[in-house]
């Protein structure tokens, strides 16, 4: 995230894992002094007042490997002018995929920062601490650190986030339960923020034969969604004011323009920002949550004091920028501040049916005609099904809000249940929902199964094992499952809507249903219509050439993040911060790119 190629956000569930050697060194003795972790301290460093970042490392009592920058400072280090220098900040980061797009391809050295939600097995402990004043307090952050596949991924290590999640990254994120926020989110995305902005200053980060030391200031900052909009009013305020990161640029991507950050107004004092920002973030909200009227909206100031807005998008970019409805009240400043669309590529690596390890099957295109059944009857059996290859198979998998539309298809169920059908649909979220998708079993015991987990193995044999996936989306910026869907040889059905216009082309790689209402209070008769009879259309070329085409067109395209992140690129150099310099295409800048780095 880079989501976005950007750091694109999702769970980071996958790489949660037992405590491990770097917490042992919790008593050792703190010192405010410079080791091989820091660069040494400038001339700017000292126009820091108390306001502004303090920076110091634990030292620790042993010599042995223990991080990062202790076995790297023996390695070849020459500084390479390649490419940009690129920071990703986001609340969530996927494995590697994004920024990995973005750094493999293109030669350029990518950091995600992102929050330690959990103990991570393969964060290393960086032993650099940063105090930062949040609200009116000044809190410690400690700096967790891995490479992989040529990106540097920090993590920003605060009971904020790790205390509250610890590891429950598929709900407890954002609060409690889905819905409900952390009353102190603020704060924390105050802090991810500040720390983010540290990072490439302070981490001495050699893992790469390429580069060495801090990514210094030179630097672009991809800040991704409302949690990240203070980013770019702290360079401005704490930093540019001061001399520092006066080359810097930050480029904004919206994900998902119904999650905004809307909040009390006199909350802005607690933000730390001057006056002269808060009319950025000034905001008229008829909406009563968490009270009516005059609001502060970081997003709003997200887009406005960053340097470019972009979106997942194409489409997207259109629908926001149409009208209230579809920009939610921020299309008027997207319209005068212009937004970008890029379609977000997908972890090929992850989702590839030619390894995947979820799937006993493994296939490609030559191969999935006969893979197909194969994969369907292991997901039959998985989920109490008849197991019958012959029966047409229809997958869903999403997070269960009002965005998805999975009420929408709840109502559609009775409407094409009596085909020759089967449908499987696993996703998380709102309580009633996740009770309707439970329901399913009950109503239609051979022919339909609701799980309300989030289980990853379980969303790759539905990828694997569909004939057909729907996404009856109200809205979607993307959506990946499409993607996904499509690299399996698993033929969308979809709401024309956002990225799902841009990826799927009627009868040559998936099934338009049009666009829906993106009223969320009802679901609407009209929609619930055109999902069953788009399904009864798409089952009608179930086991005809037609099929057999559409699933060879979805599985021909490169869907990868080789094209998008060109496009990224081009976005990035545009903003022409000095010494900015494109990627070699094609060329293995990073030969370990390829390959995790092994920890220590
Ligand atoms: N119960 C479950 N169990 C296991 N895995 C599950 C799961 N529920 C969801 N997932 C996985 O989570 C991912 C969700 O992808 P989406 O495109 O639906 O993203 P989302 O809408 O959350 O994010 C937003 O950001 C992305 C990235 O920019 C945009 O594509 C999208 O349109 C926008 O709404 C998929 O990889 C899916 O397999
Ligand atoms: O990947 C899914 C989405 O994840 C993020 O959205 C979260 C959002 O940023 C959070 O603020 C929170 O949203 C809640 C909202 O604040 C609250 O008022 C209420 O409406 O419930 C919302 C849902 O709980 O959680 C969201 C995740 O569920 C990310 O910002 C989006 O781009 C992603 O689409």
């Amino acid at each position: 995230m880079a989501s976005a190629a950007a750091a694109h956000l999702l769970s980071t569930s996958a790489h949660v894992a037992e405590i491990k050697g770097s917490l042992a060194q919790i008593d050792l003795k703190m010192q405010l002094t410079m080791y091989n972790g820091l660069r040494p301290l400038n001339k700017l460093d000292m126009l820091h007042t108390k306001s502004c970042p303090k920076v110091f490392v634990k030292h620790r009592r042993t010599n042995g490997p223990r991080t990062q920058n202790s076995r790297s400072s023996c390695s070849p280090k020459i500084t390479c002018g390649l490419g940009m220098k690129l920071v990703f900040v986001s609340a969530e980061v996927a494995p590697w995929s994004k920024t990995g797009g973005l750094g493999d391809a293109n030669g350029h050295r990518v950091m995600t920062v992102s929050p330690r939600y959990d103990q991570y097995r393969d964060g290393w402990d960086t032993s650099v601490l940063v105090e930062l004043r949040v609200g009116d307090r000044i809190e410690t952050v400690r700096f967790f650190h891995c490479y992989k596949r040529g990106v540097d991924r920090v993590f920003v290590d605060h009971p904020m986030f790790l205390e509250k999640v610890w590891g429950k990254t598929g709900s407890k994120i954002y609060g409690p339960i889905a819905g409900q926020d952390y009353d102190d989110n603020q704060l924390r995305f105050s802090l991810l923020c500040l720390a983010a902005l540290e990072a490439p200053r302070v981490l001495n980060l050699n893992n790469n034969p390429y580069y060495s030391g801090p990514y210094g200031e030179d630097v672009v900052f991809i800040a991704n969604d409302w949690h990240t909009a203070l980013l770019p009013c702290y360079l401005k305020s704490m930093y540019k004011s001061r001399g520092m990161y006066l080359n810097a640029k930050v480029a904004f991507c919206v994900h998902n323009i119904a999650y905004q950050g809307r909040f009390a107004f006199s909350d802005f004092s607690m933000l730390n920002l001057p006056d002269q920002f808060k009319g950025s973030f000034d905001f008229i909200d008829g909406y009563y949550k968490p009270v009516k009227g005059r609001k502060i909206n970081w997003m709003k100031a997200g887009f406005l004091e960053s340097d470019v807005v972009v979106t997942v998008s194409p489409y997207y970019a259109k629908e926001i920028t149409s009208g209230p409805a579809k920009g939610v009240e921020l299309d008027n400043i997207l319209r005068m501040r212009g937004v970008k669309g890029i379609v977000n590529g997908m972890d090929v690596q992850e989702w590839n049916p030619a390894t995947d390890k979820y799937i006993s099957v493994k296939y490609d295109a030559t191969t999935v005609m006969d893979a197909k059944p194969l994969s369907k009857e292991a997901l039959q059996a998985e989920v109490g099904l008849p197991v019958d290859p012959n029966v047409p198979l229809i997958g869903f998998i999403g997070r269960l809000e009002e965005q998805k539309g999975s009420d929408i298809l709840a109502a559609a169920i009775p409407q094409f249940i009596k085909e020759n059908v089967q449908i499987v649909v696993l996703g998380t979220g709102k309580k009633a929902m996740e009770k309707q998708i439970e329901q399913l079993e009950i109503l239609y015991p051979d022919k339909a199964r609701g799980v309300a987990k989030f289980n990853v193995p379980l969303a790759h044999m539905i990828t694997a094992g569909a004939d057909f996936m729907l996404v009856p989306s109200r809205f979607e910026p993307c959506g990946l499952i499409q993607l996904h869907a499509m690299r399996y040889g698993t033929v969308p059905i979809v709401a024309s809507t956002g990225g799902l216009v841009d990826t799927v082309k009627e009868g040559h790689n998936g099934f338009q249903m049009g666009a829906f209402s993106v009223e969320c209070d009802a679901v609407d008769p009209t929609d619930v219509a055109a999902v069953a009879t788009t399904i009864k259309r798409a089952l009608r070329t179930y086991g005809t050439p037609a099929m057999t085409e559409m699933i060879q067109n979805c599985m021909a395209q490169d869907l990868s993040w080789k094209g998008p992140s060109k496009l990224w690129e081009q976005v990035l150099l545009d903003l022409e911060v000095s010494g900015s310099e494109p990627g070699i295409d094609g060329e293995e800048i990073n030969p370990l790119a390829k390959e995790n780095v092994p920890t220590p």
